[in-house]
Order: structure tokens, then sequence, then C-alpha cells
């Protein structure tokens, strides 16, 4: 292979380790990359055209990483956190050597997601231990910690407890916001949200715990699983294409070479005949002499032209398979493509109630926000919750909670107007954004709203059924922040509640 070959085999090389370390991070801006290399490998006959295609990608490549390097920080600090939350525990001794092997380790492994199942386990171990401590109990198992194992009463936590576990509450909820799952994991993630929401006690923390790195080792192996399938199928195609590529190059090579010889040999032809022409005596034997060398000629230029023809439809077949390989990979890079939109769209959306749901909802939180606040625009964010759900639930069943679930959020989009936007944030309560929206609009939509709810008559077991719902509003005051925009929506909720429910509390 000549310096050429071995530069267009090394950039291949290059793009392949490159392509893997974007594959990694699961980003849908992989297949526009992946397009571009693949565009410049159909024309790879110049090696050039492929280093100036992966010069592009740089700097893609560059912020794909930093991207990634931000995730795995926001993972590290949230594992800090929690240790010094445990380390605040009142009447609780956060184990020294335990705390330095578990922060050696969050050291060496916080860059790598699939060490992060294991960090959060040796976490678990740490929280269990510190809650152990100091000892007055034999240590029993995570499972008979939660099930039951408790006496009542023994509630030890000291009076920043609730806090910890809102905060480590709050962080976990974040992760799996963060994994993206089949359909049938929905109601698992969503009974583990339920549970951390809201959740006080401390010691209940280690079996959440447990359970969230269940849902991440699941996770990550089905990702690690699609990517490695896809990267080694990848893998095969750049190997063939090179063979191809390499193929080609001999078949161009062979034709010079064929080139050559045949010059060569009519070279000698000529010189042949010059010489015989000058040694010749009579015109009868110069005749039959020159007709010999023009037949041998003439042989020799079918017998290469014949050759010609050949190698060109070699060449010609190894074109053509070139380019379905590189169509073939087209079509593999457009499922996924299309995979990894559909895995976006799963887990943007709630399968309950087809609205979308919290993720989303944080997609969608913040650059409202920033454009409020730009723009000098009003922004308001209502908070809804249906009155008594748990007695529906209670008196007619999960079933027929479920499709109260569905029709209520029907009944919003209805008085809802173009522009509003509708999230099921969780459980039975709906988040209402309203863009460029003044608080007496906002709040005039509720009332609407909560009035349709109202006479809205639903059918539990041929039973007609009043539900109501009741709603907490706040207004952007342009400056402050998500929290707090959404802690005055709740607060007004929890009033509207306060006030007998079927009620709408708005911000003054
Ligand atoms: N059927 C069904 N129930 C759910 C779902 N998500 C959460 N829930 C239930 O919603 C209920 C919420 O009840 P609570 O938070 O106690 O409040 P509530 O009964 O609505 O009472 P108030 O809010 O005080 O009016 C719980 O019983 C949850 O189990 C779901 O997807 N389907």
């Amino acid at each position: 292979m000549d310096s050429t070959q071995e530069k267009l085999v090394e950039s291949l090389r290059k793009a392949l380790s490159r392509v893997s370390m974007l594959a990694e991070g699961n980003n849908p801006e992989l297949d526009a990359i992946l397009q571009n290399i693949r565009a410049n490998l159909s024309k790879a006959d110049d090696p050039r055209v492929v280093q100036s295609a992966l010069k592009t990608i740089e700097p893609y490549i560059l912020k794909f990483d930093d991207e990634r390097l931000e995730r795995a920080q926001a993972f590290r600090n949230a594992l800090h956190e929690m240790m010094d939350s445990l380390e605040g525990l009142p009447d609780k001794q956060l184990p020294l050597s335990e705390k330095k092997a578990l922060e050696a380790d969050i050291r060496a492994h916080w860059q790598s997601v699939s060490n992060w199942p294991s960090l959060l386990a040796k976490t678990t171990i740490l929280i269990q231990t510190t809650l152990a401590s100091p000892p007055k109990e034999p240590k029993k198992n995570i499972f008979t910690r939660i099930l039951g194992g408790r006496k009542a009463g023994k509630q030890s936590d000291g009076p920043t407890s609730p806090e910890i576990m809102a905060h480590v509450s709050h962080t976990l909820a974040g992760l799996l916001t963060n994994i993206a799952l089949s359909d049938e994991y929905e109601e698992q993630i969503l009974d583990l949200k339920n549970a951390l929401t809201g959740n006080q006690d401390l010691n209940q923390l280690p079996g959440l715990l447990d359970e969230v790195i269940n849902l991440i080792l699941i996770a990550v192996g089905k990702t690690q699983e699609d990517l490695t399938s896809y990267l080694s199928q990848l893998n095969k195609q750049l190997a063939s294409i090179n063979a191809s590529i390499v193929n080609n190059y001999k078949v161009q090579k062979n034709i010079s070479t064929g080139r050559k010889s045949f010059g060569d040999e009519l070279k000698q032809h000529v010189v042949n005949t010059h010489s015989d022409v000058n040694n010749a005596t009579d015109l009868d034997a110069l005749k039959s002499l020159i007709s010999d060398r023009m037949n041998t000629i003439t042989e020799t230029m079918t017998r290469y032209q014949s050759k010609m023809i050949e190698q060109e439809k070699h060449a010609a077949q190894s074109i053509s398979l070139l380019r379905s390989k590189v169509n073939r990979m087209e079509k593999d890079a457009s499922s996924l493509r299309n995979d990894i939109q559909q895995k976006i769209a799963q887990a943007m959306s709630d399968t309950l109630t087809g609205l979308p749901n919290r993720a989303a909802y944080q997609d969608a939180i913040f650059p409202l926000l920033t454009a409020a606040s730009q723009s000098k625009q009003p922004l308001c964010m209502a908070i809804c919750d249906i009155d008594y759900f748990k007695m529906i639930n209670d008196n007619w069943g999960h079933l027929a909670g479920d499709k109260v679930l569905r029709i209520i959020p029907q009944q919003m989009q209805n008085t809802l107007k173009s522009g509003h936007l509708l999230f099921r944030y969780g459980g039975e309560e709906f988040v209402i954004l309203f863009p460029m929206s003044t608080i007496d609009q906002a709040y005039e939509t509720c009332q609407k709203i909560r009035q349709a709810i109202e006479v809205t008559p639903f059918n539990m077991n041929g039973e007609p059924v009043s539900i109501t719902i009741s709603i907490g509003v706040s207004l952007f005051d342009g400056k402050e922040s998500h929290d707090e925009l959404f802690d005055r929506a709740d607060k007004n909720l929890y009033q509207a509640k306060a006030d007998g429910r079927n009620t709408v509390i708005r911000d003054i």
C-alpha cells in the first residue's frame, strides 16, 4: 500500500474511533456527523477529502465531550452533596475511612457512566453505615429496614433530616428523569418518583437508592448493548469499505502496470522491426518480415485491449459494491436516527395521558424564563392538582383513577389557547405555562378550567361523580429563579386546598 492509501486507512481508523467516542454520549447530532463522514467516504479515493471532513467534525467532538463532562461533573457533585448531607446529620457519625475510600473511588471513576451504578451502590453502603451509627441495634438488611422493621416512635431524624431527604430525593428524581427506558418501566419509574417526592424519612433512603441503581443498571446495559451492536456493525462496514478501496487501488495499479508492459512490449517490437529492416537484403523477405511484425503488434494490441476491458469491468463492479456498502451504512444510520428520535419522544411524553412529561417541562421552562426576562414579556405558571384523588382510587379502583387522569387534561386542553403549554408533572399534578400572558389572563383561564372540570360528568361504575381541581398561579417577576416561581405557585395551590379546594389562588 502506498503512503496515500496508508493515510486514507489511517484517517478512516481515526474517524471510527472518534465516532465511537461520540456514540458513547448517545447524542442525536451524531447522525449528522456520521452522514458527513459517509458522504466523504463515498469519494474516499482522495484521503484529503476525509481529512478535511474530520477537521470540520473536530469542534463538534470537543463540544460533545464537554457536555458529557458536564453531566459527569453534575453526578460527581450530587454524590459529594449526599456525603456532605450525611456529614451534617446530628447524632450520626460518617465513618472517616469509608468516606475517604468512596471519595477516592469517585475521583477515579466519576467520568465513566458505566461505573455510576457501582459508585451509587457504595454511596448506599456509606449511608447505611452512617445511619446505623452510633451502634444501637444489630444491622438489618435493606428490606427489613423498609418493610416494617422500624418501631413506632423510633424516628430519630434530627431537625435537618427532612431537608436532607428532600435534597437527596430531588437529585435521585433528576437522575431518573435522565435515564431512557422502555414503556414497561414507566410505572416503576413513576412509583419510584412518587416514593421519592415528599418522602421525609431518611431511613428509607438506602432502599430507594437501591431501586434507582437497579434502573440505572438496566438503562446503562440497554444503551451499551444497542451502541455496541451498532458500532461493531459500523466497524465491519468501515473495514469492508477499506478493503474495497485497497482492492480498487490494486486494480488501478494492475492497469498501470499492464499499460507499462504493453508500452515496453510494443517498443521492443518496433526496435526489433527497425533492426530487422536495416539488416534485410531483399524486398520479399522485407515484406514478409514487416507483415509478421504487424501481426504480432496487432495481437499484442488485441490482448491488451481485452485485458483492459476485463479490468475496467472489474473496477466498475468494485465501485458499485462500494457504493452499495455506503448506501447500506446510510440506511443503518437513518434507522438509528429514527430509533434515537423515538426514544427521545418516548422519554419526553407521559404514556397514560399522552401529555409532555416532567422531563419535557424541565426542557421547556428554562428557555421560557430566559426569553421572558430578556423580552420583558410576562410569563405565568399554574400548578393544578386533582382534589381528593386518593379517594377516587380507594373507592373505584386504580383503573378508574387512571381514566380520570386521562379525561381531566383533555378538558384542560379544550380551554387552553395555542401557546399555552400543559404538562403532566407527576401523579395527579399538572403544570401549565402561560408565555406572554398577564396574571389576570392566566387566572381567568385557570378559573375556566376549574369550572369546566367541575361540571364534567364523571361516570364511576354507572354513578355520576363530581370531581374538582385546585390551582395555584404565579407570575414570573423577570429575575427570580425557577424554584422561586414554582414554590409560589405551589404555595398558592396549598392555600387553594386549605380554602376548601375547587379553588384558584393567584399571586396578588
Ligand atoms: N390511578 C392513579 N393514581 C395515581 C397515579 N399517580 C399518583 N396516583 C395517586 O394519587 C394519589 C394522590 O393522593 P394525595 O397526594 O394524598 O392527595 P389527594 O387525595 O389528591 O388529596 P388532596 O390533594 O389533598 O386534595 C395517591 O393515592 C397516588 O397513589 C396514577 O398514575 N394513577
